[in-house]
């Protein structure tokens, strides 16, 4: 049962203008005590199972600190830190997040996963499965590795939400656990607030039909002294003996509440009422974030675009954006080498070639400095260039709206390494934006000479073989009948990238001695869905298992096509390749105001990126 809310959304707010009425999230202060900003249902209800969100993306950060080990001296600063995920969390198969990057890959999540907050006994929201696809570009594109590849991360109603409702995602107990420097001891959902619920009814029970109290004649003053005596009692202990007890710390602290919240459904609960607010209030505090929805852009090469979802007037927000900043855009660079160092460990080699993260391109930089501005907000990352047709521009958010406006007005190595954010841009409409139309900024000049510059250079016959396709594209296609595999006698897998491999289950139970997936060929087709499969097994045949590992073949005959799937090999992927192509948005030159206290001077890399 959900306590209702004691704040009523009064008709004459609904009807005050039209986004009032459409939107559906806002971002606003949070109702989380010092949380900064948050996500808010709009004007609908939401009921269980009702998609709150759509369509967000994954932009992945791969091994990041084994890129810039030992070569920043401050490593601590990276504020995406707060704002990324363990691409762990998403359920990917191997297969699905490339062999080579299982081992360390964080994911900026920009939407619902960078600007809701968590709040463990209220989490409203869930996520779907995340999607992979190239975004249908031709095979010879030029796009190729330069947008993400992770997308459709749409966002499901748990419970039932009312309007006005702060969303909150789970970002994990291990996230609250050990950052108990910054969040102290919070309850955890089930245990510690049942726990907490259990003390007070049975602190409440005790009182109410506690004999002796009653033969002194029932005298209400008495027992509402002991209730509050034990309630203080409890609180000191909480805070001054067991201040780490997450139980104890579900004890509201306002005795007066205590008999409302276990009737309206348990400590778990107590801030119900304070994280639902009046639409009135949203529309004074909050920003709208759902003018846009994501689609395919109609801007050849580019992926994935951000649309309208509603018409725009002239000057009105098309989405607000916070803004995660990185003070050294050296924090992106991926070295595409590795050698032995003197202790005979695997290091970059910093001599070598080099790339950037993904993440370069969703982010904003000046030419002049070494600063990242990276936004986050509801598929704002999606809003594709144009140079001609742009619709939309970016720019300050009103300083009440950021947590540090006077950044502004401060060197960055003044603020660069604070760890939170301060600074926000709205996207806003130059002109009227219809319903369904393809939102467009002007990337800048230095953009669109990069891109026409790649686009020129791009040779795709001596990067990559007509035949290539990643694994996950096959792993879709392996069910296809139709779809062609091929045998030994064709072209080999592993020179476009990749490798086959056949599924345990199905050739343990034929050759015992086979107990893991195996990296396997197609010998022959022997007739419809009946393959003669080489599996390459990788035998110890030494008994005292002291020597390497000796390669066997076993042959399997009518095995059928859905034990087939497909790994890529290391760093074959799009996003690794030297040739993707890499180069932020450019802040206009009139959002810089005060261009010379915000230089730091581009000393390495950024030099040859941004000139
Ligand atoms: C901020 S992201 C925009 C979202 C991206 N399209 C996606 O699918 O995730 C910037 C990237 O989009 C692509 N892009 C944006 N505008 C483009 C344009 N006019 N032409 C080609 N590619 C573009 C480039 O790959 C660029 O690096």
């Amino acid at each position: 049962m959900f306590p209702t809310r004691t704040t009523s959304t009064s008709a004459s707010t609904i009807f005050v203008n039209a986004a009032a009425i459409e939107c559906g999230v806002y971002l606003a202060p949070s109702s989380i005590p010092f949380a900064g900003l948050g996500m808010y249902a709009g004007n609908r209800s939401i009921s269980r199972n009702d998609i709150v969100t759509y369509g967000d993306i994954l932009i992945p950060i791969v091994e990041r600190p084994w890129h810039i080990e030992r070569r920043l001296s401050d490593q601590r600063n990276f504020l995406w830190d707060e704002y990324i995920w363990n691409a762990d969390t998403f359920d990917f198969t191997d297969e699905e997040l490339g062999e080579d990057l299982v081992s360390d890959v964080a994911m900026a999540s920009p939407g619902v996963g960078a600007a809701a907050n968590s709040y463990m006994s209220m989490i409203n929201v869930d996520d779907y499965p995340i999607k992979i696809s190239r975004a249908g570009l031709p095979p010879d594109s030029p796009g190729h590795g330069a947008f993400t590849i992770y997308h459709g991360r749409s966002f499901y109603a748990t419970t039932p939400i009312e309007p006005g409702q702060e969303i909150f995602v789970s970002y994990g107990e291990d996230y609250f656990t050990s950052r108990t420097h910054t969040y102290g001891y919070l309850p955890m959902p089930d245990r510690d607030y049942e726990r907490a619920d259990h003390i007070l009814n049975t602190g409440l029970n005790i009182i109410r039909h506690n004999k002796n109290i009653t033969a002194k004649g029932d005298d209400e003053s008495l027992r509402e002294e002991i209730w509050n005596d034990a309630h203080a009692l409890i609180k000191d202990i909480s805070e001054n003996i067991f201040n780490t007890s997450r139980i104890l710390n579900a004890i509201p602290a306002n005795i007066s509440v205590i008999e409302d919240i276990l009737e309206d459904g348990g400590t778990a609960y107590q801030d119900y009422n304070r994280s639902v607010k009046d639409l009135k209030w949203l529309e004074e505090h909050g920003q709208c974030m759902d003018n846009i929805i994501v689609g395919r852009s109609t801007i050849p090469d580019a992926g994935r675009g951000a649309f309208a979802t509603r018409y725009i007037p002239s000057g009105g927000l098309v989405s607000p954006a916070p803004l995660v900043h990185i003070d050294d855009i050296d924090n992106m660079v991926m070295f595409m080498e590795h050698v032995y160092n003197e202790d005979d460990d695997l290091v970059p080699n910093r001599r070598g070639e080099y790339t950037w993260q993904l993440i370069l391109n969703y982010c904003f930089a000046h030419h002049q400095s070494t600063l990242l501005l990276c936004p986050y907000g509801l598929l704002s990352s999606l809003i594709n260039h144009s140079k001609e047709n742009f619709n939309t521009k970016i720019q300050w958010s009103e300083d009440h709206r950021m947590r540090h406006p006077e950044w502004l007005e401060e060197p960055i190595k003044e603020w660069g390494l604070e760890f939170h954010t301060g600074l926000q841009i709205d996207f806003v409409a130059t002109r009227d934006i219809e319903a369904n139309e393809e939102i467009l900024i002007d990337y800048g000049s230095f953009w669109q000479k990069a891109w026409d510059n790649h686009v020129e250079e791009f040779r795709f016959e001596e990067h990559r073989s007509e035949y290539y396709r990643p694994a996950y594209e096959l792993n879709e296609l392996v069910f296809n009948d139709d779809f062609e595999l091929r045998t030994e006698k064709d072209r080999a897998y592993e020179l476009d990238g990749v490798q086959m491999h056949c599924r345990r289950w199905y050739l343990h139970q034929i050759n015992k001695r086979l107990v893991g997936d195996q990296a396997c060929n197609i010998v022959r087709k022997l007739g419809e869905d009946s393959y003669l499969v080489r599996a390459i097994r990788w035998k110890d045949d030494n008994e005292d298992r002291t020597t390497s590992f000796s390669q066997d073949h076993v042959l399997f005959w009518g095995v059928p096509r859905d034990i087939f799937y497909f790994e890529d090999l290391p760093n074959s992927r799009d996003i690794h390749q030297q040739w993707a192509f890499r180069h932020p948005i450019m802040i206009p030159e009139e959002m810089f105001p005060n261009v010379s206290l915000f230089v730091l001077l581009c000393v390495s890399s950024c030099h040859s990126l941004l000139s």
